[in-house]
């Protein structure tokens, strides 16, 4: 279907008039009249009317804007919008139209016989929605999920659920339900709350896709458009790293890590838009349990709680809650539980080359073998079992204990994989020339097993290659992940069989980790059958018996834990106004599940929540009035709210920042590269100095930046002092600070190459670091910039702020000031912006100007050089960069398109 973003100047008409010396004298065009089938369309009365009665499954007017005119077509009819404009860079000028077309009538649909059928009117969803569903093999209800479903109260938004169901249960379907029931009927806005970054963009696909055909009604602040208009729904995943165009405002539905959930739901309260918000789903409700992460979860909640005026209803789920009654009396919701699994999962144990069932019966002996690699009998009962079951045409996945073990584990099994036709080896090897142009280019291990149906997958990969790979197993091509706990929750893909260690690293995996590992096979829609085998060593038995026989954990809170949970529910209870007032403040506290959780809570809580006060008010986060006894957010307070840090953290970036502020080296970037690198990437777990490489590294600054390495506590003879084998001992609070301050510099080191252009994968090969780790770091200190500029804003340093707004904006392209044009081309990003910029390539108007013969040259050039492919398959290769070299093309042409059509509008 035609864009209805198309723009009536072309960039080839602009660059064409420039070529013939016609300057910016360029013509607007009345766009030609649009070739549409109209029998299908209703007429002007149908129109008229329909237009006037409230109906969601109505259609929209004609409109006309900027020369272009446009028919949005109702849902019923195809829906969308048809544009007729000359399609950018044809030469005819013509429009082009695809209408779908009309469906049946929105009654038609109804299954009012069948009570499971998602058309059933009880589930009020629209015919869109249910297709949707449909097109993601989802027609039915299971009966648990018509059950819980129908719960009182839950389908009109009024009462709140907390349920549990095994893993693959289908517990999804239930919120998702109760999600698009308020954002369709209700016209509410709809928040996910889910931990890892990867189920927010698996999530975000799904919904996208489920509710790709729907459309609803634009309010009246649209675009560009005061009429009634559809629109579709607004769909956005929020995690760190993420970008996107549409904010609080425009959104329909958001997925979010917990982190940006609680920062959309301030900021919505900030601006008294929160009753806007209609249901908030929390998956993997367990997560409150997490030290680090379950206060900021359980914080949220309370705040939800406590917006009493606005019923928000709250839905709650997880595979491994012991305690829901507990749960569900906290959220004041109702309770339900279900053991339902579609596809059973049949689990085993597997020690000294025995296979066992759970209830200890012997299933199965695994031979021996006389191959040396096979010796150790955990290698070869896992090598014999994942062979068997891709033997079958079955995919499976390794849980390993570490990322090497991975990795060694997949260039073992290669040896052992079944030889597959021409076809599949072609298109693995599509996947292999796919990984070969991502920017840190082909993996050595991932070019020997992926060919061969295997593959690795742990957080030293960086994104674009895990996202690559999980497709490639997706689609039948790679058969077996060697994977470590990174896949373990929430991942939806097609494992018959998943091959467990009992152990990550040296320890034990959890109850609940375990419970999750073996949940990812045999999902309904992927596969019709489950298994599961622990392998463990002998001397392992024991322990690995109870691990198998322990019950779930009942979920606690960890609000009063070392992570600061209580002083930040109190700063951001204050900050929000939620609680102000001795009163609002012990209602407040009595909507945590610390509280609701706690013997005697009165009398226990009630010295640490004085002593968390005491600390806001030392820390200058908050002042209390002592006439009145109400509390109010200081400036520093509202900071740090606002910007998303923990009390610790805006106190010590508050420092930071002002002591910068006084005396700021800007002679050249260390010192605000330092400034914008996070502070919590300076703790021992994150990154371990090699004083050698710091050593190298400091030799080699400039002057300008050895003085903003003094200026923020780096001594060069110290660094040489400790790569001659010195040793920084942390034993005390200044030996704590100053270990810090030099991690964290080392960590700028990194940072400062990434945003002069050196390429990921060159840094992480320098640091002898992981290069997911490197771009995990640039994508943390990207938010971390964008947070602390936030901060900067509210404390009225607004110079500051466009400094780290700046950074950020660098760090995300990874290019040099001269480059940052270029580099909002996609794929033009670092190293690859240079080699066109040294190519006479240096703006978006010469990229647009340029024969795509030329694009496709100096995207060879910018190739990582770790390629060694066989001539057959630099024929291939060379393909894939000729159908990038377009790509870019096509989208330097829309990019100045869009910005000679403002200078014209200006
Ligand atoms: N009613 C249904 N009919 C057919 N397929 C379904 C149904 N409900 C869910 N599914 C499918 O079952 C699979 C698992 O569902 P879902 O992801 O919701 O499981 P879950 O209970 O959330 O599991 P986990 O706790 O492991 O994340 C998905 O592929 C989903 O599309």
């Amino acid at each position: 279907m035609a864009s209805a973003n198309r723009l009536p100047v072309t960039a080839e008409d602009i660059l064409r008039s420039k070529r013939n010396g016609g300057g910016t004298a360029i013509h607007l065009k009345r766009s030609s009249v649009a070739l549409i089938d109209t029998t299908n369309l209703p007429s002007k009365r149908q129109r008229l009317s329909r237009d006037n009665d409230n109906d969601d499954d109505d259609y929209a007017m004609t409109d006309m804007h900027h020369g272009r005119k446009t028919l949005k077509v109702a849902p019923d009819w195809g829906g969308g919008e048809v544009t007729s404009t000359p399609a950018p860079f044809s030469s005819t000028g013509q429009t082009q139209i695809l209408l779908a077309p009309p469906a049946s009538t929105p009654a038609a649909y109804r299954n009012t016989s069948n009570p499971l059928s998602l058309s059933h009117p009880k589930w009020g969803l629209k015919r869109e929605v249910v297709l949707g569903f449909g097109a993601c093999g989802i027609t039915e209800m299971y009966p648990w999920q018509s059950e819980c479903l129908s719960l009182p109260g839950l389908l009109s938004g009024e009462q709140n659920l907390v349920y549990t169901a095994p893993t693959s249960a289908g517990k999804s379907l239930v919120a998702d339900v109760l999600a698009i029931r308020q954002v369709i009927a209700e016209r509410k806005k709809a928040i996910i709350v889910v931990p890892y970054i990867a189920i927010v963009q698996e999530k975000t696909k799904f919904l996208k896709k489920v509710l790709e055909k729907v459309r609803v009604m634009a309010d009246s602040k649209g675009h560009w458009d005061k009429q009634k208009r559809w629109r579709s729904v607004n769909i956005v995943g929020f995690h760190s790293g993420a970008k996107s165009r549409l904010g609080w405002k425009e959104l329909d539905l958001a997925v979010c890590t917990i982190e940006k959930a609680n920062a959309l739901i301030n900021a919505a309260i900030e601006d008294c838009s929160i009753d806007h918000l209609g249901v908030v789903v929390f998956d993997e409700l367990h997560m409150l349990g997490d030290p680090h992460r379950g206060p900021i979860l359980e914080l949220l909640a309370t705040k939800i709680l406590c917006l009493s005026e606005e019923h928000i209803q709250i839905v709650g789920m997880s595979a491994t809650l012991a305690n829901v009654h507990v749960l569900a009396a906290w959220l004041h919701a109702q309770a339900y539980e279900c053991t339902y699994r579609p596809i059973p999962l049949r689990e085993h144990y597997v020690v000294d080359n025995a296979v066992y069932a759970y209830n200890d019966r012997l299933t199965a002996r695994i031979p021996l073998s006389e191959l040396k690699e096979l010796k150790d009998p955990v290698t070869n009962a896992v090598i014999t079992l994942a062979f068997a079951c891709v033997k079958d045409g079955h995919g499976v996945l390794v849980f390993c204990e570490s990322r090497r073990r991975c990795e060694d584990m997949s260039l073992l099994l290669i040896k052992f994989m079944p030889r597959c036709d021409d076809n599949t080896r072609e298109r693995r090897m599509e996947v292999v020339r796919d990984l070969a142009t991502t920017t840190t280019g082909l993996d050595f291990v991932l070019e020997r097993t992926v060919p061969a149906g295997v593959a690795f997958h742990h957080a030293g990969l960086t994104t674009e290659e895990k996202d690559l790979i999980a497709d490639a197993y997706d689609r039948g091509l790679v058969k077996i992940i060697c994977c470590t706990a990174t896949m373990a929750a929430g991942v939806n893909l097609p494992a018959r069989r998943v091959i467990i260690s009992p152990r990550m690293g040296r320890d034990f995996v959890s109850p609940a980790m375990l419970r999750q590992m073996k949940g990812r096979a045999g999902r309904k829609g992927k596969d019709t059958v489950g298994e599961s085998f622990l392998v463990c060593r002998k001397s392992d038995i024991v322990a690995v018996k109870a691990l198998m026989e322990a019950k779930m954990p009942s979920v606690e809170s960890c609000l009063a834990g070392e992570e600061g949970g209580l002083k930040r529910a109190l700063l951001e209870g204050i900050a929000t106004k939620l609680a102000t007032s001795a009163d609002s403040l012990d209602d407040y506290i009595r909507a945590t599940l610390l509280f609701h959780t706690t013997a005697d809570p009165a009398v226990t809580l009630r010295p640490i929540i004085a002593a968390a006060l005491e600390y806001l008010k030392v820390q200058n986060l908050i002042t209390e009035d002592t006439h009145t006894g109400y509390f109010e957010a200081t400036k520093i307070g509202n900071a740090t709210v606002a910007s998303g840090f923990g009390p610790d953290e805006g106190v010590f970036l508050h420092q930071e920042l002002s002591r910068a502020l006084r005396n700021f080296n800007l002679e050249c970037d260390m010192h605000i590269v330092y400034q914008f690198t996070p502070i919590h990437s300076s703790s021992t777990q994150a990154v371990e100095i090699d004083w050698k490489v710091m050593r190298d590294e400091v030799e080699h600054l400039d002057e300008h930046a050895l003085r903003a390495a003094t200026f923020v506590g780096v001594n060069p003879g110290f660094v040489n002092r400790m790569a001659q084998g010195g040793a920084l001992k942390e034993d005390t609070p200044a030996n704590i600070e100053k270990a810090r301050v030099y991690r964290r510099f080392y960590v700028s080191l990194m940072l400062r190459e990434l945003i002069n252009e050196r390429p990921v994968h060159v840094v992480a090969a320098n640091y002898d670091i992981a290069r997911g780790f490197i771009q995990q770091l640039s994508s943390t200190c990207r938010g971390f910039a964008t947070t602390s500029a936030t901060f900067c804003k509210v404390m009225g340093w607004t110079g500051l702020a466009v400094l780290l707004e700046h950074y950020s904006w660098r760090l995300d392209l990874g290019v040099k000031d001269d480059l940052m044009e270029l580099a909002r081309i996609p794929f033009v990003k670092s190293y690859t912006a240079r080699v066109f910029y040294e190519n006479g390539l240096k703006t978006i108007e010469a990229v647009a100007a340029a024969d795509v013969s030329v694009l496709r040259k100096a995207l060879e050039m910018a190739q990582p050089k770790r390629l060694r492919l066989r001539q057959e398959e630099e024929v291939k290769m060379a393909a894939r960069l000729q159908e990038r070299a377009e790509i870019v093309l096509a989208a330097a042409r829309r990019i100045y398109e869009q910005e000679c059509v403002v200078e014209l509008e200006e």
